[in-house]
């Protein structure tokens, strides 16, 4: 068994959508990236490669590559699954944190865990989801953007 940590932060702009966890969450901001910016997916893609000591997303899916550009991040989750699967790992859980001072994140947690369980061919009982604000303190506290940070723990499946 081997746990993995992973940790994204996109910063808030005018003019885009805000997505986490494939979730569009109705707010006047959203998060700047070359993908769709899903901050809480990097982190849990980064989690599970770091588990498999495969490295991170930015080598898997370089901001240089025009193919990733709007791309759904839960895309490259299940390329993240594939991956994993290919060296016959399995997944146990996740555990995620997304770290944002606003919107309320409560009345989407459920759709994200299910999205992202589903990307992952897992049961929604083997994801979580929490969110916390930084009491108004930093960049995530003045609304500047949004960190998520997230765990995972795999094991050898059977060959
Ligand atoms: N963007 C957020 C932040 C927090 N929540 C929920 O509120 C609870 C209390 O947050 P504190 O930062 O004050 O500890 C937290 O446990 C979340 O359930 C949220 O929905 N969206
Ligand atoms: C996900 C990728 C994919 O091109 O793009 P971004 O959305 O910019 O995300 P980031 O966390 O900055 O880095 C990983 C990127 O490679």
């Amino acid at each position: 068994m081997r746990v993995g940590i992973g940790y994204d932060v996109h910063r808030l702009v005018k003019g885009r959508s805000l997505i986490l966890g494939g979730v569009e969450i109705p707010y006047h901001l959203g998060l700047e990236g070359h993908s769709d910016a899903d901050v809480l997916v990097h982190a849990v893609m980064d989690a599970l490669l770091g588990a498999a000591g495969a490295g991170d997303i930015g080598r898997h899916f370089p901001d240089t590559d025009l193919r990733y550009r709007g791309i759904s991040s839960l895309v490259l989750l299940k390329q993240v699954i594939n991956l994993l699967n290919a060296r016959h790992w399995e997944v146990g859980n996740v555990d995620a944190v997304i770290i944002a001072q606003a919107p309320k994140m409560a009345p989407y947690i459920n759709r994200m865990r299910e999205n992202i369980a589903r990307n992952m061919f897992m049961a929604p009982e083997q994801v979580n989801v929490k969110a916390t604000t930084t009491e108004k303190l930093g960049f995530a506290g003045r609304g500047e953007g949004i960190a998520a940070q997230a765990v995972a723990c795999i094991y050898q499946g059977q060959r």
